[in-house]
């Protein structure tokens, strides 16, 4: 397991101004990625940001890009990376941290190589919440906050997606011991008891636990 603070470097190779620690929360769509970051941002001292969040933003704002966004939203498809990834980046400058849970990125190869090169940050770990459909698809359509993108017809879309996009990415950083898996079938309350000992106690480093968690990366952590 790598060292956190190691060796990202910008774009042009030469060391980066801060080396931030970030952490991709990954999972299926209704897994429970935003509900566990909440959490997670109320107990340790990450900013969560939220890529679908950010694209929905972006769409508010009547960017030039909004119609695109939203249209790729609508058909549950993968918006091409350098929109998020500059979002991404706005979002983490503007929050002063240096601690960020990113959920839902990267969500395909490219949006995970794109990021890798543009930014030269490698993850500190990835949490991956582990949900079966029929438990997402529920959660999904009792969800009620309103989003164009929660309907049967874009949740069947978005599962397509993310077995076939969005999984192999998460094969990726499990062949480099990356993961973390989370049985995400759980109660909001057991699923956060598995999450706080992956991110230990308040004063707890992140970089200790994610060593130390590194021996169980390929077991679902209940
Ligand atoms: N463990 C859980 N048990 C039951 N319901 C849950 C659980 N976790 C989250 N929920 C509910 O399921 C819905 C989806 O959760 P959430 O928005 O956190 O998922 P998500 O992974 O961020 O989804 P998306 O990828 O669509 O943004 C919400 O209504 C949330 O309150
Ligand atoms: N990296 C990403 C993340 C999201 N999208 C688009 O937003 C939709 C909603 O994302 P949630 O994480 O909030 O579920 C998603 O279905 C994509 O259309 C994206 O393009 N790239
Ligand atoms: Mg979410």
């Amino acid at each position: 397991m790598g060292s956190v603070e190691a060796t990202n470097k910008d774009a042009n190779g030469s060391p980066a101004e801060k080396n931030p620690t970030v952490v991709f929360v990954l999972g299926g769509p209704g897994s429970g990625k935003g509900t566990q970051c909440a959490n997670i941002v109320d107990n340790f001292k990450f900013t969560h940001l939220s890529a679908g969040d950010l694209l929905r933003a972006e769409i508010k704002s009547g960017s030039e890009n909004g119609t695109m966004i939203q249209n790729m939203i609508k058909e549950g498809k993968i918006v091409p990376s350098e929109v998020t990834i500059k979002l991404l980046q706005k979002a983490m400058k503007e929050s002063g941290n240096d601690k960020f849970l990113i959920d839902g990125f990267p969500r395909n190869e490219e949006n995970r190589a794109a990021f890798e090169k543009v930014t030269g940050i490698e993850p500190a770990f990835v949490l991956y919440f582990d949900c079966p459909e029929e438990e997402m698809e529920r959660r999904l359509l009792s969800r009620n906050q309103g989003r164009e993108d929660d309907n049967i017809e874009t949740i069947r879309k978005r599962f397509k997606v993310f077995l076939e996009s969005s999984l192999p990415v998460i094969n990726y950083y499990d062949a480099k011991g990356k993961v973390r898996k989370i049985n995400a079938a759980r109660s909001v309350e057991e699923v956060f008891e598995t999450v706080k000992g992956i991110f230990g106690s308040k004063n707890e480093k992140v970089i200790s636990v994610s060593i130390a968690c590194s021996v169980v990366s390929h077991f679902v952590i209940t």
